[in-house]
This record gives C-alpha cells, sequence and structure tokens, in this order.
C-alpha cells in the first residue's frame, strides 16, 4: 500500500526540490501543509494551516505514516521572536501531533547552522578546503552560532525526547546550502555544504524508506570539499548522492 507523507513547509525551497524530485518517482500519497496557500500544482491534498496551530495540525496528521517536517523561519539572522513560535513551538505541535496519531517516522529539518560556531576564526577559512581534515559527523555537540541555529538544535532536543518517551523514529538532517542547479558561486562554505535539489529529494526519501531510531545527519551532496561527514546518512539511511559541487568549478 502507498505510504502517506505528510510534507509540512511544502510551499518552500525544500520542499519544492523534494516534490520535484519524487512526485514522478514514488508512490507516495502526498498531504502538503503550508501557512501559505500553493500557486502552483501540487500533487495530493494542500492544507494551508500554521504549524503552531494545534487542532490544525492533529487534523492534517490524520493516516499519516512519515512525516518530513519543513515548515518554520529560514533565516540565519531570524529573531528569537519568530523562532520561537514558528521553529520550536511549531516543530514540538508536529512531534507530539505524530505520536499521537501513530505516525512511523519524522524527518526534521535541521540546518548546518545548529553547529555554526565550530567554524571558528582558527578554522576558517581552512576547513572549507578539500585539503583540510576538520570534519564534523553528527556526533558533536550541537553549537550553533545564532538563535536560528539555537532553534534547530531544540527541533533535534525535541526529536530526541519524542524518540526516546514515545518510541517515535527521528532523522534530524543538517542541511548545508541548498541551491537548484549549480553550488553557490563565490562561495566556499556554501560550496563545501551544498545540497543539490536531486540529493535533497533522494535524501529525505531515503528517511520516509530506511528503518532507523533516532538519527542526526548532515545533508550535503557529495562535495570534494566538505566538513560535515555523510557517512553515518550513507549507514544508516543509504543515502547516495550523485552531485559534487567540485563539478562545477
Ligand atoms: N534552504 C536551505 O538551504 C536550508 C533550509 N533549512 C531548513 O529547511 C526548512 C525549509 O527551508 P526553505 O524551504 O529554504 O525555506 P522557505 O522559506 O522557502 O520555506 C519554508 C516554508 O515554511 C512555511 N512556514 C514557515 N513558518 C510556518 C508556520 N509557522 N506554519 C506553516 N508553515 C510555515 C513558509 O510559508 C514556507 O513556505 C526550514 O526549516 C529551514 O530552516 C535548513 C538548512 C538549509
Ligand atoms: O539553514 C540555512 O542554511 C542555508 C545556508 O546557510 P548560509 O549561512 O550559507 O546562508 C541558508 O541559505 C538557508 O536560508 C538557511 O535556512
Amino acid at each position: 500500500m502507498a505510504q502517506s507523507v505528510l510534507l509540512t513547509g511544502a510551499a518552500g525551497r525544500v520542499g519544492t526540490a523534494i516534490l520535484d524530485g519524487l512526485v514522478d518517482e514514488r508512490d507516495y500519497e502526498w498531504r502538503l501543509l503550508d501557512r501559505d496557500p500553493p500557486t502552483e500544482d501540487h500533487p495530493g491534498e494542500f492544507v494551508v494551516a500554521d504549524i503552531t496551530d494545534e487542532e490544525a495540525v492533529r487534523e492534517a496528521m490524520e493516516g499519516i505514516d512519515a512525516v518530513i517536517h519543513l515548515a518554520g523561519d529560514p533565516r540565519k539572522t531570524a529573531p528569537w521572536e519568530s523562532v520561537l513560535p514558528n521553529n520550536i513551538d511549531g516543530t514540538r505541535v508536529v512531534y507530539e501531533a505524530a505520536v499521537d496519531a501513530g505516525v512511523e517516522k519524522v524527518a526534521f529539518a535541521s540546518s548546518n547552522h545548529a553547529v555554526g560556531a565550530y567554524e571558528t576564526d582558527e578554522r576558517t577559512p581552512e576547513m572549507y578546503r578539500e585539503e583540510d581534515d576538520f570534519l564534523l559527523d553528527g556526533s558533536e555537540l550541537p553549537r550553533p552560532g545564532n538563535l536560528y541555529g539555537v532553534s534547530k538544535a531544540a527541533g533535534e532536543t525535541l526529536g530526541r525526547y519524542y524518540h526516546d518517551e514515545y518510541g517515535l523514529s527521528v532523522a534530524c538532517v543538517r542541511i548545508g546550502n541548498l541551491t537548484e542547479g549549480h553550488p553557490p558561486i563565490d562561495y566556499e562554505r556554501g560550496q563545501a555544504m551544498w545540497l543539490s535539489y536531486r540529493d535533497c529529494a533522494h535524501l529525505f526519501d531515503r528517511c520516509i524508506q530506511a528503518d532507523y531510531g533516532y538519527e542526526i545527519v548532515y545533508g550535503i551532496s557529495d562535495n570534494d570539499r566538505k566538513y560535515y561527514s555523510i557517512d553515518r546518512a550513507r549507514e544508516v539511511l543509504g543515502y547516495n548522492p550523485q552531485d559534487n559541487s567540485a563539478e562545477h568549478d
């Protein structure tokens, strides 16, 4: 039977990458949720709701097997007044409703900014280059460099709680820098953590398909220069990225 997947933040960039990559590939029954109504054709059902609206999220969660939770404020400059409701409280609402609805898996869009403060003056810019061997693998403590990063670390910790307490499978994907078509130009850091659209779709697909308990993985393409390991994503999720920012130099 087709799996039913709730995609929050469906109208955004990451949501678009996932839908573009998976709609024709996979037989998922999509339920899309965003506070902004759709502007384009979309698969499945579209629920216009805010993730802080507990009742609406509960309703949207009915009959769902897996959730890809993207909705939130993606700005690294986002103030506390925004990340507290949109990224922290809204994420708690999503996990809580998922547990109550008997959902199996939640893939959470975390961010490189949850660990941004590892990029110290002493390490940069060398760590963005191929010859440098500094590597974060997901087992390190969060080290945010802004309140947005704090909110993503909070989302990861909420996931840990809902996994340990209720057995929900949770994959936190620390997404790098998603750009369509090619890596960011003249931006070493962005090239080292580039995530192509097709690798993004494939990675979240693996989060729906694979078996896991609680995981933190990095969401980047197989870039020659990288300071995030993708070994865990390969091992646990079966992630097999096709793109590499070096091929666009
Ligand atoms: N684009 C990137 O390179 C990266 C994105 N991420 C994370 O991935 C997720 C998606 O990011 P993007 O697609 O780039 O952002 P986006 O701004 O393009 O999309 C986010 C979507 O979430 C919706 N949304 C925001 N707050 C909401 C709320 N309270 N209730 C319902 N819907 C709400 C917005 O309407 C928007 O359609 C975010 O959580 C972001 O922090 C993490 C790392 C990198
Ligand atoms: O979490 C995010 O990270 C990406 C990449 O960060 P940046 O510091 O290289 O801009 C960012 O583009 C995206 O908006 C944000 O949600």
